[in-house]
């Protein structure tokens, strides 16, 4: 079929190569565009499409050269994400409770401070990553805290995974003295972390949140802004209510396959090829039967969301039964002594019930 050159521009691999465009008049008088060079067509994107895609990256560069961002807390989580920063370009200025866990990004480039205040000095723009509502209140309001230093033109963004309400007193506390604050608790654990796969589920100050994206790119695959402070917090909450309510029924199938005289290996397999294949049967399901747990999400932390959960759960009357019986294996194992390990070793508390 031959094609006019107004439906060949139309088409999406289209590319011009020097053309040049030349108007004249023909015998009656009518314009006319003649067009030297050629056409081809390609997969490959246009010369105009690299240039401005380069553009962008110097932009994003430039960008994250003169961010400088303050890291509190350097956990499983904290260090991973710290270190992804460090590695796409960013300055970081680190602080850790225990100090010496500070010593592995240093010898990556990290600056340390050695309270969080110096940090919030230092920094534009400081991220938190810290286990529970405790310690994300005592890191803010303690002596040497965040609210020591934070002032207009700096931002706080908490991507720990809080209650609603601590999230709040954050926020009005920062904004109280002219800072900014995001809260972005993210999903995804260990490796995502490490692979700056995670999602970002923020809300809170949206100027802020524009100007976080150039780090919250690095450190996942998706951001979230969900509107005012709290509403992070209570998705986080929901997401991991459903993956703590999903390990204990994996966990309670696991034991029960192999009490029936069942290959718990068989039936990885079987869910794996059906309705229910998932990550996180795929990723945890060998590891368990072998009853490994090496710590990526620790079961004290996916107890205390399953019981902040449950605080939401009461506040807005909703029944949760599946929630509250799964909180319960969570704490049972918490009791035995598990709290340490990744949360997949709540199948340790199931296998003690039956005992
Ligand atoms: N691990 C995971 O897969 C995921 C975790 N999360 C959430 O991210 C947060 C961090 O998790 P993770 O890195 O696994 O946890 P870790 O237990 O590995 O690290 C907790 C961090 O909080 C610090 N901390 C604890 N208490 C205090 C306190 N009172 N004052 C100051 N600092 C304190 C610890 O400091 P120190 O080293 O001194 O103990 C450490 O830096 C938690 O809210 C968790 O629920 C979210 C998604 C996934
Ligand atoms: O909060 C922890 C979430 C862990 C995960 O999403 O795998």
């Amino acid at each position: 079929m031959i094609k006019s050159f107004a439906q060949m521009q139309n088409e999406s691999n289209f590319r011009e190569q020097n053309c040049k465009y030349f108007n004249f008049k023909d015998d009656n008088g009518s314009l006319i565009r003649k067009r030297s060079g050629f056409v081809t067509f390609s997969d490959q994107p246009s010369l105009s499409t690299i240039i401005a895609e380069r553009e962008r990256e110097r932009e994003r560069s430039r960008r994250v050269r003169k961010m400088e961002v303050g890291f509190l807390g350097l956990g499983i989580m904290g260090k991973a994400m710290s270190m992804n920063l460090l590695k796409n370009g960013f300055k970081v200025t680190v602080w850790n409770r225990t100090l010496s866990k500070c010593d592995e990004l240093v010898e990556h480039g990290a600056s340390v401070c050695e309270t969080p205040a110096e940090v919030i000095k230092k920094c534009k723009y400081t991220i938190a990553m810290l286990s529970d509502p405790s310690a994300a209140l005592s890191v803010v309001f303690d002596k040497d805290g965040v609210l020591e230093q934070i002032c207009e033109g700096k931002g706080y963004i908490d991507m720990s995974t809080v209650d609603a309400e601590t999230s709040v007193k954050i926020n009005e506390a920062i904004t109280g003295k002219g800072g900014r604050f995001v809260e972005g608790p993210v999903s995804g654990s260990k490796k995502p972390a490490e692979d700056g796969q995670l999602i970002i589920l923020a809300a809170g100050d949206k100027a802020l949140f524009e100007e976080s994206i150039p780090a919250f790119d690095v450190l996942g695959k998706k951001s979230f802004f969900l509107g005012q402070v709290g509403n992070g917090a209570k998705m986080k909450l929901i997401v991991n209510m459903i993956m703590g309510s999903m390990m204990n029924a994996f966990s309670e199938g696991l034991v029960l396959a192999d009490k029936s005289g069942l290959s718990s290996n068989t039936l990885l397999d079987i869910l794996d090829l059906g309705a229910m294949t998932n990550p996180m049967f795929k990723g945890k399901g060998p590891s368990m039967n072998k009853s490994s747990y090496p710590p990526a999400f620790p079961l004290k932390h996916q107890q205390k969301d399953m019981r902040l959960a449950l605080a939401l759960g009461d506040e807005n009357a909703v029944s949760m039964p599946v929630a509250a019986a799964a909180n319960e294996a969570f704490k049972k194992a918490r009791s035995l002594g598990l709290g340490d390990l990744d949360f997949s070793a709540v199948i340790e508390a199931i296998k003690f019930s039956r005992e």
